[in-house]
C-alpha cells in the first residue's frame, strides 16, 4: 500500500472510528512492516493532519460552497490530508500533493468527487489569499487557527498566560515530541542502556532533569525495539520522572500511588527502593490494572502490589498506614498536548471544569492515607493554576496538620530555586508540562 493510502487510511480509523491517533497508527506499523522512510513520512503526515484538525476544515470551507459536513467522510479525509500537505509540508510539492490526493480520490470516490477533490487543492495551490486568518474574527480566533488549537483551549491559555505566552505554548504544542525512556535500573545502567541503544542506531542523549531518563532524537518504530520488551528500559517523559524522586522512597517504606495505572511512577518508585519495601499501586479501572502488572513484570518488579478502588476511599482503607503517598491525580493534561496530536481537538471545556473538584476529593483522602511524619505528593501533568496551585492552597489552608516542604533537595540543579511547587512549562522548559507538590503530615 502507498504511504498517503496508509495514512487516509489511520485517519479514517481516527476521525470515524474514534481510534487514539497513537494507537491507530501502532496498529498500522505493527501489522506492516515498512521501511524507515516510509514510516517517518506517514507519521508525520497523521500526526500533522491531526493536530492542523479544524484549521484545515475552515481553509476548506472557504474553498467550497456547500457545508464540510455534508462532504464524504472519505472525500473530506482526502482533502484534509491533501490540505495539509499544500500549506504545513515544505518538502512536499504543490503538484504532488494534489495529484496524489486525486489518485485516492479516484480509488474511494466517483468522477464527480474526483473532479471536486482537483479543484478544491488546485485552486488552494494557486490561490492561498483566502487562507487569511486574520478574517476570522478577533485575536483569539486568529492564534486559534493559525496555531491549531480550539478557540475555548487559547482563550483559556490567554487569561493564564497572555497573548506572548500563549503563542509560544501553542507553537511548541506543534512541534514534534523526543520519545524519553527511563532506563530500568533494575536490569541495566543508563550507561549499558545508551550504549545499546546507539548500537541499535538509536540516536539519544541524556537528560538535563533526570538521571534515569535517555532522550531520542531517531529511533525505529517502538514495536522495533525489543529491548523495551526485555524490560531494560520504559517510555516516559522526563518530567514525569522527577515526581519518584520528590518523594525520595526508601527501601523500607510502605508507598501508596493512589492513581497509578498505567504504572510510569509507581514502577519507577518501586525501582528507586531497589525492589524492596512496598509499594500499593490503586486504581479505579481493573483493566488499567492489568497494564501495571504486565509493565512491572517486564520490568522485573516484585514489590507492587495491586488495589483496585476509587482514590476517594482509600484515606479509609489505609487510614495513617503509608510512609509515602502520591497523588498522581486525572487532570486536563494540558502539559502534554505536543505528545498526544488529538488531545486538544477530544477534550471539553467543560470536562476540564469538573477536574479541581475531583481532585481536591482525592488529594484528601490520599492525605489521610499518610501516616505522621510521612509525606504526601500531589502531581499533574497540566498547567493551569486551577488545577495545580489552588487544589494544594485549597488543601492546606483546610489541613493544618500538612505543611509544604522545598523541593529543591529533590530536584535537579537546573529546577532550584523556584519556589514550593514546582510548575514545568513545555515552551519555558522544553519537557512536557508538569506540576509537583511535596507536603509532610505533621501529626
Ligand atoms: C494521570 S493518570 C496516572 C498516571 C500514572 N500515575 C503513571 O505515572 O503511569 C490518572 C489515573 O487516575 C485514574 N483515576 C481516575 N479517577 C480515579 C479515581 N477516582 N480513583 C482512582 N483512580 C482514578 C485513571 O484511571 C488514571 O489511570
Amino acid at each position: 500500500m502507498n504511504d498517503r493510502k496508509a495514512a487516509l487510511k489511520i485517519l479514517l480509523d481516527i476521525y470515524e472510528n474514534k481510534a487514539y491517533a497513537n494507537i491507530a497508527l501502532n496498529r498500522y506499523f505493527t501489522n506492516n512492516q515498512l521501511e524507515d522512510i516510509d514510516r517517518r513520512f506517514i507519521t508525520q503526515l497523521v500526526y500533522g493532519t491531526v493536530k492542523a484538525g479544524d484549521t484545515l476544515l475552515w481553509i476548506l470551507r472557504q474553498y467550497i460552497k456547500m457545508p464540510v459536513s455534508k462532504v464524504h467522510p472519505v472525500i473530506r479525509t482526502i482533502l484534509r490530508m491533501g490540505i495539509y500537505q499544500l500549506l504545513y509540508m515544505d518538502k512536499v510539492p504543490a503538484s504532488a500533493a494534489c495529484n496524489e490526493s486525486v489518485k485516492l480520490a479516484k480509488k474511494y470516490g466517483h468522477v464527480g468527487t474526483v473532479k471536486f477533490v482537483n479543484a478544491v487543492l488546485r485552486s488552494i495551490a494557486r490561490d492561498r489569499s483566502k487562507c487569511d486568518f486574520t478574517k476570522a474574527g478577533g485575536q483569539t480566533a486568529y492564534i486559534a487557527l493559525q496555531y491549531c488549537h480550539p478557540e475555548w483551549l487559547v482563550k483559556l491559555f490567554m487569561d493564564e498566560f497572555g497573548r506572548e505566552q500563549t503563542i509560544a505554548l501553542c507553537q511548541f504544542n506543534n512541534t514534534e515530541a523526543p520519545l524519553s525512556l527511563r532506563c530500568n535500573t533494575l536490569k541495566n545502567t543508563v550507561e549499558q542502556l545508551q550504549e545499546h541503544l546507539l548500537k541499535k542506531g538509536v540516536e539519544c542523549e541524556r537528560s538535563r532533569f533526570c538521571e534515569e531518563a535517555v532522550v531520542c532524537t531517531r529511533h525505529p518504530s517502538l514495536t522495533a525495539m525489543e529491548f523495551l520488551r526485555e524490560g531494560r528500559a520504559l517510555v516516559q517523559d522526563e518530567s514525569s520522572m522527577l515526581v519518584a524522586h520528590v518523594i525520595n522512597p526508601a527501601p523500607t517504606d510502605l508507598v501508596i500511588d493512589v492513581c497509578s495505572a498505567p504504572g510510569g511512577k509507581t514502577t519507577h518508585i518501586a525501582a528507586l527502593m531497589g525492589n524492596k519495601g512496598k509499594v500499593i499501586a490503586n486504581d479505579i479501572h481493573a483493566h488499567k490494572i492489568k497494564l501495571i502488572e504486565e509493565n512491572a513484570a517486564r520490568l522485573g518488579i516484585t514489590n507492587i502490589e495491586v488495589n483496585i478502588e476509587d482514590a476517594r476511599n482509600i484515606g479509609k482503607s489505609y487510614k495513617n498506614m503509608a510512609d509515602k503517598v502520591l497523588a498522581d491525580v486525572p487532570c486536563s493534561g494540558l502539559g502534554v498536548l505536543r505528545r498526544k496530536v488529538d488531545a486538544r481537538w477530544n477534550k471539553t471545556k467543560a470536562e476540564i471544569e469538573k477536574l479541581p473538584q475531583l481532585q481536591y476529593e482525592i488529594l484528601e483522602s490520599a492525605a489521610e492515607a499518610v501516616k505522621p511524619g510521612g509525606i504526601l505528593v500531589y502531581s499533574t501533568c497540566t498547567i493551569i493554576k486551577r488545577e495545580n496551585s489552588e487544589v494544594v492552597n485549597k488543601f492546606l489552608a483546610a489541613h493544618e496538620e500538612f505543611k509544604l516542604e522545598p523541593l529543591d533537595d529533590f530536584l535537579p540543579s537546573g529546577l532550584q530555586g523556584r519556589g514550593s511547587m514546582l510548575q514545568l512549562l513545555p515552551h519555558v522548559d522544553n519537557v512536557d508540562g508538569f506540576f509537583i507538590a511535596r507536603m509532610q503530615k505533621m501529626k
